[in-house]
């Protein structure tokens, strides 16, 4: 049988058969022994080398590929902090962390820390709050909250541990962000981000505000299909010029007089105005300069976009959790309702003041005119 699996044309004297059978058996007997040694080892080296092996995925994770162990990997948090609800804490250090490298129900390791964000985008409502947000969260020294918070409007009573409750785990290199655009109009705001922390980043996407008005009424007819008109709600007294300046819509656009209360907080420094026409015509210039803010490095740039001729507006090549090409939703970028161009030039008049003295104290000049 041998001489047939070895395909000897003449079979062998049997004596030789019988000592090649021998060796043959001795041979795979030894093989199968060093085998099994070998497997054995290795298992166990495997075993032992797990926690490092995850260590090098955290870094991956991450968006870095950074090779040296990271020092998350032998540690273990202590309890939750126990700050009481309500009570917002002065600094925004991580809270006790829960373990940084805890496994969920399926197994995949949990990574980082839920963190205090260190910078927010504040507002403007319809200024491209959205776009900044999708755009910074391609960095890979950035994660978001993709849904609004509202904390520092509507839910500041559930205090600070509900609302880092809401971040994505960050690696300590990494900057937690959220964006709600209420906050710019919010007078509490200021007050109660300063008291989460005084080093927070702040994001203002400004917007022509007739523009911004427009898009905003467009909104909200689009859920609410019985509003009176733009031109009806705009004015107090439209003969006498007389615009409303209670209508939200209006209000959000003086953007000088909220962010007097900011500045009662934050130094100018410490916030950022992004230009909503420049996101749209050049959003890598404007996301540099946002990169440069937060002082991360400039990764997001031109390679990023590309003008997506049906919206008509630039789209992510890839996102934060996809290689696919993707732009924003339906809701970004509608088509506005018309307005009768005199009220578009009332506006644009009414307005002025407030962007000359916005423009003077911010140092920068949109061309709103
Ligand atoms: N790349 C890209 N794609 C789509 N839309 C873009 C983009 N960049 C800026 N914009 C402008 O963003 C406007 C919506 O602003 P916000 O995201 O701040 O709106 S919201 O306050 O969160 O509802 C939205 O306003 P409308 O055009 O009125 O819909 C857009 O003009």
């Amino acid at each position: 049988m041998a001489c047939r699996v070895l395909g000897w044309a003449v079979p062998p004297p049997p004596r030789l058969t019988r000592r090649f059978l021998f060796i043959f058996t001795l041979s795979l007997s030894c093989t199968y022994l060093c085998y099994s040694l070998l497997f054995c080892c290795d298992s166990l080296m495997q075993s032992r080398g797990l926690g490092e092996h995850r260590c090098l995925l955290i870094r991956n994770v991450g968006g870095k590929k950074l090779l040296q162990k990271s020092p998350y990997c032998s540690l273990e948090g202590p309890s939750p902090s126990a700050a009481s609800p309500g009570a917002p804490a002065l600094s925004s250090a991580p809270a006790p962390a829960p373990r940084l490298a805890s496994t969920n129900h399926s197994g995949t390791p949990k990574l980082g820390t839920k963190r205090l964000p260190q910078a927010i985008i504040v507002g403007v409502k319809k200024g491209g709050t959205r776009a900044v947000l999708e755009f910074i969260r391609v960095h890979p020294d950035v994660r978001a909250v993709g849904t609004e918070p509202h904390f520092f409007d509507r839910n500041y009573d559930r205090g600070l541990d509900w609302y880092r409750s809401l971040m994505p785990r960050t690696l300590e290199s990494q900057i937690t962000m959220e964006k709600t655009p209420s906050y710019f109009v919010t007078k509490e705001a200021p007050r109660r981000i300063f008291n989460m922390s005084r080093d927070t980043k702040l994001i203002v996407v400004v917007r022509n505000p007739v523009t911004r008005a427009i898009s905003d009424y467009t909104q909200t007819l689009s859920k609410k299909p019985d509003i009176p008109t733009f031109e009806g709600l705009s004015f107090r007294n439209r003969s006498l010029g007389l615009v409303d300046m209670s209508w939200n819509a209006i209000r959000i656009g003086m953007y000088v007089v909220h962010l007097e209360s900011w500045l009662q907080y934050f130094p100018l420094a410490q916030i950022h105005f992004v230009s909503g026409e420049r996101l749209i015509t050049d959003p890598a210039g404007e996301m540099g300069r946002v990169q440069d803010f937060l002082g991360i490095k400039r990764v997001i740039t031109d390679k990023h976009f590309y003008f997506n001729k049906t919206k008509g507006f630039p789209c992510l090549k890839k996102t934060e959790s996809s290689i696919l090409p993707r732009c924003l939703g339906k809701s970004k970028g509608r088509t506005h309702v018309q307005i009768d161009p005199e009220v578009i030039d009332q506006l644009r008049d009414f307005y002025r003041p407030y962007n000359i003295k916005f423009y003077e104290t911010v140092g920068q000049d949109f061309r709103w005119e």
